[in-house]
């Protein structure tokens, strides 16, 4: 569930009326996402029926850092990506503030997150992503990774060993020789880009082997853009339980990747590395989350040990070649 602001029927037709969008029909809250609320608004323009999602920021999304998303999800579904554009209000504005919290009113995009890729699917969404990678290059924003390897190493000590221990015997040891291995071997000389640095399954809408939308940007940022192939590597090319690697989803996601932005030797040859950065960071919010959420959260904690198993299958050296 993820409607953590509460809005009565008259707020929230005042809200829909600082927008060109016709009036209210109804709003319904959404039950996925964990970071903010949202709701599937409808509304009558004339005789045509609209459909529009609104999201309230809550404490996770800095109100500083909402131009940068805003406008992204602008300048890409201006270059044909298939993101959302936002609905800008009747004074021009991608945002409003709303009782002291940021709101915006966004494009709703058809299509389903799926849960059991198929390799049509992988490839659709690796074709996704370095149309994004490719689109983004004359984007002006600049935004750090907020969630890089200082946070990493943050939220992991925060957990400390102990917290580490209880989750596995094997756990301590493993992240303390994987983080100091991807921040001692980090490959800064390699291309930059805008990433979208969070696209799992649940962030795509797919009809059939379409990519309908890709959503929730609110962890974009520009970093190597080889990094975020590994994140959706890590997202995608498993079991959700991380115990199973699926060789033909990693096939197909590489492959249609790269029928639009082939990768360089460096960036093959950084992979590896990177896949294994990308489960230290899941693993560092999950296990975080996962010691922090409180008991009576309307929120499910995601299974650190989901991303420790995918970290422990890329460090080993049988899987140095994988993406060569
Ligand atoms: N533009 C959109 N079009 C259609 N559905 C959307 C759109 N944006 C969000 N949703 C729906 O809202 C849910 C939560 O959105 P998301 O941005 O992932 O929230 P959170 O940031 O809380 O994780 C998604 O799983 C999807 O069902
Ligand atoms: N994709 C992350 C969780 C991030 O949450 P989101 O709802 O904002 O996408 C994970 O699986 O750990």
């Amino acid at each position: 569930m993820a409607v953590y602001t509460r809005l009565g029927a008259e707020e929230m037709a005042r809200i829909i009326a600082a927008f060109d969008v016709g009036t209210l029909v109804s709003a319904k809250g959404i039950a996925e996402g964990v970071s903010n609320s949202n709701w599937l608004i409808e509304t009558q323009c004339f005789d045509a029926s609209k459909r529009f999602i609104l999201t309230i920021y809550e404490s996770r999304t800095e109100i500083g850092d909402l131009p940068f998303f805003l406008d992204l999800l602008d300048h890409l579904a201006a270059r044909d990506c298939p993101v959302p554009r936002t609905i800008h209000d009747r004074e021009g504005a991608s945002y409003r503030l709303h009782q002291g919290k940021a709101l915006a009113l966004i494009e709703f995009l058809p299509g389903v997150s799926v849960s059991e890729p198929t390799p049509g699917q992988a490839r659709a969404v690796g074709e996704a992503l370095a149309q994004v990678h490719l689109a983004g290059r004359d984007f002006p924003g600049r935004r750090a990774n907020g969630m890089g390897r200082d946070a990493w190493k943050q939220l992991l000590g925060d957990c400390g060993r102990e917290g580490l221990a209880a989750l596995d015997p094997g756990l301590p040891e493993l992240v303390e020789r994987e983080l100091a291995l991807v921040t001692s071997e980090w490959p800064a000389h390699l291309p930059h880009s805008v990433i979208h640095a969070d696209l799992f399954p649940d962030n795509v809408l797919m009809l059939g082997d379409k990519v309908t939308g890709l959503i929730d940007f609110y962890f974009a940022c520009v970093d190597v853009t080889a990094y975020d192939v590994a994140v959706t590597h890590a997202a995608w090319c498993f079991s959700a339980d991380g115990r199973h690697f699926l060789p033909q989803l990693s096939a197909a996601l590489l492959e249609g990747y790269q029928s639009l932005r082939p990768l360089s030797a460096d960036e093959r040859t950084a992979l590896p590395l990177l896949a294994r950065a990308a489960s230290l960071r899941f693993l560092a919010t999950r296990a975080y989350d996962w010691a922090n959420t409180p008991a009576d959260a309307l929120v499910t904690p995601k299974d650190p040990l989901a991303f420790a198993r995918r970290l422990a299958f890329y460090a080993q050296d049988c899987n140095a070649g994988l993406f060569a």
